[in-house]
């Protein structure tokens, strides 16, 4: 660092699919979520975790993909982007290190600098503990000539934590000396009920071909103590879907998939709570809910 003052600002990382963002935000974040409520006016985006160091704090915060805005929920999505990608201090592009560089690596660079020209751009190169010393170099001047001399590029491993602190370091300095935004301990700010209807939305799509994800959208309606038992919740979750045929997707030959679905996600839903839970899920139709302002603020977007 050049000198000691703290320093804290937003980071968010991009990226082709499986290029090692969310495996490097856990390692950067630690295991353990904690879920809390509050919600500080600085940020009105999706917080992934939060950095604590003694020399700074970063705040990992998500960005939902591009889309051809072809819909309302498209468009708000992209303005979403948009909002993200300016406001933040830093862009991290994550490219991997065992793996060329696409046309898909350079479309996102180029919504990244349409979107949001000033705001500081990082490349990260991840997965080293994949590739040779030799393929590492030559990866590394890849990317640098893709970014631009300007940018830093930070090879990482997230598996064996090669590189991670510096890479928070080289994010520290990149921004402006401040508080910290979030008191220490507290990892992420989601509230519960997103990362619950997340994880069932999550569920819901495993397997599933490319035309639901748009059309599902997951509303947690209640969240309850088991009468008498303080170790155990019921959780109430409508999963909409814009289409009878799609309903039936969902649902599978029997109600099989829909309770596959259940099972997973209580799961994991059990695991972020430590507690039990009971997990209710009703699939409905709302017809192009997509297009409907109504409708879509009903479903949070
Ligand atoms: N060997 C190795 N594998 C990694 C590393 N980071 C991620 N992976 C693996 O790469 C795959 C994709 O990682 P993710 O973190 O899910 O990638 P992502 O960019 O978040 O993917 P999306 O959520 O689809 O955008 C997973 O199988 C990870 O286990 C790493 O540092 N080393």
């Amino acid at each position: 660092m050049t000198d000691s003052e703290f320093r804290s600002g937003f980071v968010c990382f991009v990226g082709r699919p499986n290029t090692g963002k969310s495996t490097l935000t856990n390692a950067l974040v630690g295991e353990k979520i904690a879920i809390t409520s509050s919600r500080p006016q600085t940020t009105r985006h999706t917080i992934r975790g939060i950095v604590h160091r003694d020399f700074a704090q970063l705040i990992l915060v998500d960005t939902p993909g591009l889309h051809r805005p072809r819909t309302l929920l498209g468009q708000r999505l992209n303005d979403l982007v948009r909002d993200t990608y300016s406001e933040v201090d830093v862009i991290c592009l994550c490219i991997p290190g065992d793996e060329k560089i696409g046309p898909g690596d350079r479309w996102i660079l180029d919504q990244v600098r349409r979107m949001a020209p000033k705001t500081k751009l990082v490349g990260i190169v991840t997965k080293i503990d994949k590739v040779s010393k030799d393929a590492l170099a030559a990866q590394l001047v890849a990317v640098s000539k893709l970014l631009g001399s300007e940018a830093e590029v930070i090879p990482v491993s997230a598996v064996s934590g090669e590189q991670v602190e510096l890479l928070v370091k080289v994010l520290a300095e990149l921004m402006e000396p401040g508080p910290a935004f979030y008191p220490d301990g507290e990892l992420t700010d989601e509230p519960e009920e997103t990362l619950m209807a997340e994880l069932i939305r999550e569920a819901a799509l495993e397997g599933l071909g490319d035309e639901l994800p748009h059309s599902l959208a997951v509303v947690i309606e209640e969240v309850r103590e088991r009468e008498g038992r303080d170790d155990m919740l019921d959780v109430h979750a409508l999963l909409y879907v814009e289409r009878p045929s799609q309903k039936g997707i969902v649902i599978g030959k029997g109600g099989r998939r829909l309770r596959e679905v259940g099972t997973v996600a209580r799961k994991q839903i059990e695991k972020l709570l430590g507690t039990k839970i009971y997990l209710d899920l009703h699939v409905k139709v709302a017809k192009d809910w997509q297009r409907d302002p109504k409708q879509l603020g009903r479903l949070g977007f």
